[in-house]
């Protein structure tokens, strides 16, 4: 990557839920790239997308709710594998799947995937991806059509071949995340799972046995009739990206298009729910 950033260094009190928005803010404004750390986020732009105005769009910002303050920089390269070393150790999901990188070592689990996040989300950390591998985990997958939407670095999916589902589409909106899912397929041998760079317009004329989609509440609850309509009869839905509170809303748009509410995993007041058609 040879582009010059900008990065900036944000400390935000109180941290959840105002890291989450801002990084969904500076997302909407350009910034491409996101590490979480202890005390906020650092994000990067691309010097050619940055201008002056740019934080004053930011309405978090000026929030009474949350401090954030920030230091920012000018950057002429930035190393993201080497910022990934720093960031990214590897984990396991209830003693059955490890997610790593290359450079990790290889620990004894069932399931190994390995993944070069770069700045794709779903290394595992985070509680939604880590509840949804927790669903995949308890399922049979036996050749079920399975479609993996806001597939970020494509772990779920990965996941689902290795558990034997068969074909799948993954789509993400970001073409970063595309392309990362392109390369971790490929990295895990994945023979199955084609990548899409998109979103819920692609699904026209689609069908499948299952569908995970962690996103977030509002693209859920917009694209749901869309995601419901794909499902085949018996058809699994899991759903994750939202918290606690909003369980009650996207179960009423679930049941109102006819889906049957199974269970639920909660962490870290995230939620990851599966329905069935
Ligand atoms: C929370 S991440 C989940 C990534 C991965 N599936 C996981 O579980 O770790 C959500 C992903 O959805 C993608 N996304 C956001 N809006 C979308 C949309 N309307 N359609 C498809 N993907 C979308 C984002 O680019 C992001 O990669």
């Amino acid at each position: 990557m040879s582009q010059t950033y900008k990065g900036f260094y944000f400390n935000v009190e109180p941290l959840q839920p105002g890291t989450e928005i801002l990084i969904a803010e500076l997302g909407e404004a350009g910034f491409e790239s996101f590490v979480e750390t202890e005390s906020g986020v650092q994000a990067y732009i691309q010097t050619k997308e940055y201008h002056e105005e740019i934080l004053k769009n930011i309405q978090i910002l000026d929030s009474t709710e949350f401090k954030i303050t920030y230091t920012s920089e000018d950057i002429e390269q930035v190393n993201w594998n080497e910022e990934w070393e720093k960031n990214f150790s590897p984990i396991v999901v209830d003693e059955l799947c490890q997610v790593r990188a290359p450079f990790h070592p290889k620990l004894e689990t069932e399931f190994d995937i390995v993944i070069e996040p770069k700045m794709s989300f779903g290394t595992g950390h985070h509680a939604t991806t880590h509840m949804m591998i927790q669903h995949i985990l308890k399922e049979d997958w036996g050749n079920l059509k399975v479609l993996d939407m806001g597939c970020g670095t494509g772990v779920l999916a990965i996941l689902a071949e290795m558990k034997g589902a068969k074909p799948l589409d993954a789509i993400d909106i970001d073409n970063w995340c595309y392309l990362n899912t392109v390369e971790n397929i490929e990295r895990n041998n994945c023979h199955h799972i084609t990548a899409y760079e998109g979103d819920a317009s692609l699904l026209n004329n689609k069908t499948y046995d299952a569908i995970i989609a962690n996103i977030n509440r509002n693209i859920l609850l917009n694209d749901m009739a869309t995601y419901v309509n794909c499902l085949n009869n018996g058809g699994k839905l899991f759903l994750s990206g939202f918290y606690q509170e909003d369980l009650p809303i996207i179960k009423e748009s679930c049941e109102n298009l006819g889906l049957n509410y199974q269970t639920h995993l909660v962490r870290d007041n995230w939620v990851a729910v599966k329905f069935v058609k």
